[in-house]
């Protein structure tokens, strides 16, 4: 150890500020090189790698290779508009992000010297500023903020899956003479503190540290990803809905051009040089702008969100998930109260107030902690200090939420030759520990403790004994054979806006589920006072014996789970995901990381500890639990903007592409050219953009949104039938308007009469298929009005404007607009009464 420490030219004492300048100039900051931000470049280059752009990409090389130039060219365009496009939103909303993760950033608590012979202090400083030497102190719920070789560990254990993948906490404890491979003396940079304290001297930031290291391999993308909370975590609901829809779109995107190819071929006798009209006939179908609008909307309502309701989205997907997050499970303290608990002088005997706060007091000194959890500060602050200091230190077994027991160990004033064991934590751990003369006693302890819980307070049970005095370190094997001292209740107010946030929820289809360390009774109570019927409460410890099915099955008729570990909270979470089930978990302690990660979406308040705000996918910045329902309806409002443009880009690209294919077999020449297909779609998309601006029905708001992919794909085809209808009737308007249409006729007449039609028919589908809500004029908001508006006026002058003859088309005789109207006129009415008779796909209930 002392060699480590000479090696690093450091002691116990720490650095002196002016030693950590120097080496932070050296060793520069401790970030890791990949939390740099990602530049412009590198986001484009990532958002090629979007399944629908690589399609596209496949489409205009095979164009390229046929030497259908023009072809290739526009979707190449396309490509790079919509890449663009992407990568700006997501950098913009990347930005505002980093500005507000610096707020919700952690510090480091390090021990400095302000000279060489000043005594040294406490310090917290930005985790970036940490330079090897430095000494640190690791509390519960501490992120380990470079790697470290421990000096000091009372009872430290660290979750350090981010490493090694193994979800159990690792005991850690100063080892002299390590051996090789050996890493118990070692905490690393990216795990946390699960419980326990501890002190170490930084061996290695920045990039030097093992979790720099393996960011590089596979594991390490790994790791990262777990570090994230973004973890191998599978997608969420609605993210499935849309890949799968993605996906059948992609088949089909495939398969179109070598149908197309053989149609022409076997009806037509044409060869390949229909291959550049099938190349556009499958873009057409694409929805290229999905991941656009997908990254608008998500940046668009996180933007508002962070604004309006202080909620911080960590990861954008996670507004989606929130959006279908049907059961939200929370912790009781600190989130749904307030986590100020004060002790109860009625229920409370004065021997067991003085014994827990000894407890309290020299856990505190022996383990170094930096500052007592709030049970602890109400019993200092309860308690007489004077009496409680006059014993001395001798170790300690800090707070554990798995063992839920506190020990520390004194030495009575005058009493050489023995020590104190003083034992505090939840009742049943306390009096399992306890020896008692009438074994009815135990029983008659719990009943009590039971009947204090029912009326909401929280309860501590105390207990001592006395063992000869040892040198050897005391462990949890000692709490046996104890005297029990009583109980001592706490008050602790529900939080002011709990009641609120639940009936919020409640109205928003999201099922509330409190998942509790404390003792049933206790949860039950909280749970009544905040208007949510508990029914029967289930025990963490039963979860653990039940298998996968009888647990999930649990899981969903259960309102309150109680003495929860926090494994326990997490195989709930788990469970009731399996069941069907899009999970939110908000909590805010150590004890909630594992159930935070195991969520769809975690959130924590923003007063929760480190770990939890960094494992968590959402932050909320104000002490206001109701703007998670204004999160949740943030979310859904996203989605149901995304389902919207599905929709429409869907139902209208198929029927245009149904009636492409059929008219391509009754003409002798080809219904579209390739780039006028290519320039309805990029006005198409253009105008769509607005739809990220579209604001949804309440209806939509209401429920959790699920996308269910079998009937969207239903709903698209009817309006795609009816689109391909509407189209084929235009070409017969077309072929008795241009006679000789049928034999080679006028083919720039045909072609700009069907551009024309076809885009007034997409401005129609923009605004009668948005599952919006219209305006107090019951009208759709301004932006998609006026992209209606444009993308009509593009159909209608292009073909007459100089750039018609370029793109192949020419004037129409004026017999034709009037025919057209009455063909739109009638399209609208049969979209509407379609439209009245489909369910709404997005809006559904909750999934079974
Ligand atoms: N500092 C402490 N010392 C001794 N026992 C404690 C201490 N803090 C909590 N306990 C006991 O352990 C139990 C579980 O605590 P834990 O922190 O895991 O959950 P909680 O904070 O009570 O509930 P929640 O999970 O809702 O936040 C508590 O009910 C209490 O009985
Ligand atoms: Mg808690």
């Amino acid at each position: 150890m002392l060699q480590t420490l000479r090696a690093l030219d450091t002691g116990p004492r720490g650095l002196t500020e002016a030693e950590a300048g120097q080496r932070l100039a050296r060793s520069g900051p401790n970030t890791l090189p990949t939390a740099r931000p990602i530049s412009l470049p590198v986001r484009f280059w990532r958002s090629l790698r979007d399944p629908f752009t690589a399609v596209l990409f496949c489409l205009g090389l095979v164009s390229a290779v046929v030497s259908a130039w023009g072809t290739a060219c526009v979707i190449l365009a396309l490509v790079i508009v919509s890449c663009a496009l992407r990568a700006h939103g997501e950098h913009r909303a990347d930005r505002a992000g980093a500005g507000l993760r610096e707020l919700v950033a952690g510090t480091a608590s390090v021990r400095r010297r302000d000279s060489a012979d000043a005594e040294p202090r406490a310090r917290e400083i930005p985790v970036d500023d940490l330079v090897p030497g430095d000494v640190v102190r690791l509390a519960p719920g501490d992120l380990v903020p470079a790697d470290l070789r421990l000096i000091k560990a009372h009872g430290l254990t660290v979750q350090q899956a981010a490493l090694t993948g193994e979800s159990a906490p690792a005991p850690k404890h100063p080892v002299d003479a390590p051996a090789a491979g050996d890493t118990a003396h070692l905490c690393f940079q990216g795990s946390s503190v699960a419980s326990g304290s501890g002190t170490g001297v930084v061996v290695a930031t920045g990039a030097d540290t093992r979790f720099a290291a393996v960011r590089g391999t596979g594991r390490g993308r790994t790791a990262e990803r777990a570090r994230d909370g973004t973890g191998p975590a599978p997608l969420s609901a609605f993210d499935r809905s849309v890949h799968g829809i993605s996906w059948t779109l992609i088949r089909f995107m495939l398969i179109t051009p070598p149908l197309v190819l053989m149609a022409n071929a076997a009806l037509r006798g044409r060869g390949l040089e229909t291959l550049p009209f099938a190349v556009a006939v499958a873009v057409g179908l694409t929805p290229e702008m999905l991941p656009v609008i997908v990254t608008t909307c998500l940046a668009r309502g996180a933007a508002l969100l962070t604004r309006t309701h202080g909620v911080i989205v960590r990861r954008l997907p996670a507004l989606h998930d929130l959006g279908a997050v049907d059961v939200l499970c929370v912790d009781k303290t600190g989130t749904l109260t307030q986590d100020r608990p004060v002790v109860d002088p009625d229920r409370t005997g004065p021997d067991a107030l003085h014994w827990a706060a000894v407890c309290a007091w020299w856990t505190l000194q022996a383990a170094e902690l930096p500052h007592p959890d709030p049970l602890d500060e109400a019993l200092l602050d309860g308690a007489d200090l004077d009496r409680v200091e006059t014993y001395e230190p001798v170790d300690a077994l800090p707070f554990d939420p798995v063992r839920r027991l506190a020990t520390a160990v004194v030495r009575e004033p005058g009493a050489l030759g023995t020590h104190l064991l003083v034992v505090k934590g939840a009742v049943e751990e306390v009096v399992e520990r306890c020896a008692f003369d009438d074994p009815a006693e135990r029983e008659k302890l719990l009943a009590d403790a039971a009947s204090a819980a029912g009326e909401g307070v929280r309860l501590l049970a105390v207990a001592t004994a006395r063992r000869p005095a040892r040198t050897r370190a005391y462990t949890p094997a000692d709490e046996r054979g104890l005297t029990f001292h009583g109980f001592v209740a706490f008050h602790d107010a529900l939080a002011d806006t709990a009641h609120d946030a639940v009936r919020a929820l409640a109205g928003q289809g999201v099922t509330v589920k409190v998942l509790t360390g404390d003792h049933p009774a206790t949860a039950a109570r909280a749970c009544r006072d905040l208007g949510i019927d508990p029914g029967e409460v289930a025990v963490g410890a039963h979860t653990a014996d039940l298998d996968a099915p009888a647990l999930a099955e649990l899981a969903s008729r259960t309102t309150v789970f109680a003495r929860c570990t926090p494994a326990d909270k997490a195989r709930v979470v788990a469970a009731l995901r399996l069941h069907g089930h899009t999970v939110g978990f908000l909590g805010d302690g150590v004890n909630d990381l594992p159930a935070l990660r195991a969520a769809d979406v975690g959130v924590c308040p923003r007063d929760g500890v480190d770990v939890a705000r960094e494992g968590a996918d959402v932050v909320l910045a104000e002490k206001d639990l109701t703007a998670i329902g204004h999160a949740v309806e943030a979310g859904r409002h996203s989605s149901a903007n995304i389902a919207s443009y599905l929709r429409i880009t869907l139902s209208s690209n198929l029927g245009n592409v149904i009636a492409m294919l059929a008219a391509g077999l009754l003409l002798p020449f080809l219904p579209m050219l390739p780039a006028q297909v290519l320039v309805q779609n990029l006005c198409f998309d253009g105008a769509q953009l607005a739809l990220a601006h579209d604001r949804p029905d309440p209806a939509a708001l209401r429920r959790p949104t699920v996308l269910r992919p079998r009937a969207f794909l239903r709903s698209i085809t009817g309006f795609g039938a009816l689109g391909a209808l509407a189209d084929l009737t235009t070409f017969g308007v077309l072929a008795w308007v241009l006679p000789g249409t049928l034999d080679l006729g006028d083919q720039d007449g045909f072609h700009a009469g069907w551009f024309a039609e076809n885009l007034l028919t997409q401005a129609l589908v923009m605004l009668l298929l948005r599952t919006g809500r219209r305006t107090a004029e019951g009208r759709a908001p301004t932006p998609i009005r006026a992209s209606a508006a444009a993308l009509a006026a593009v159909g209608i002058l292009l073909p007459l404007s100089p750039l018609g003859p370029l793109l192949g088309m020419t004037g129409l005789p004026p017999v034709y607009y009037p025919l057209l109207g009455a063909v739109l006129a009638l399209y609208a009415a049969a979209l509407v009464a379609l439209r009245r008779r489909m369910p709404q796909p997005q809006a559904g209930a909750a999934q079974p």
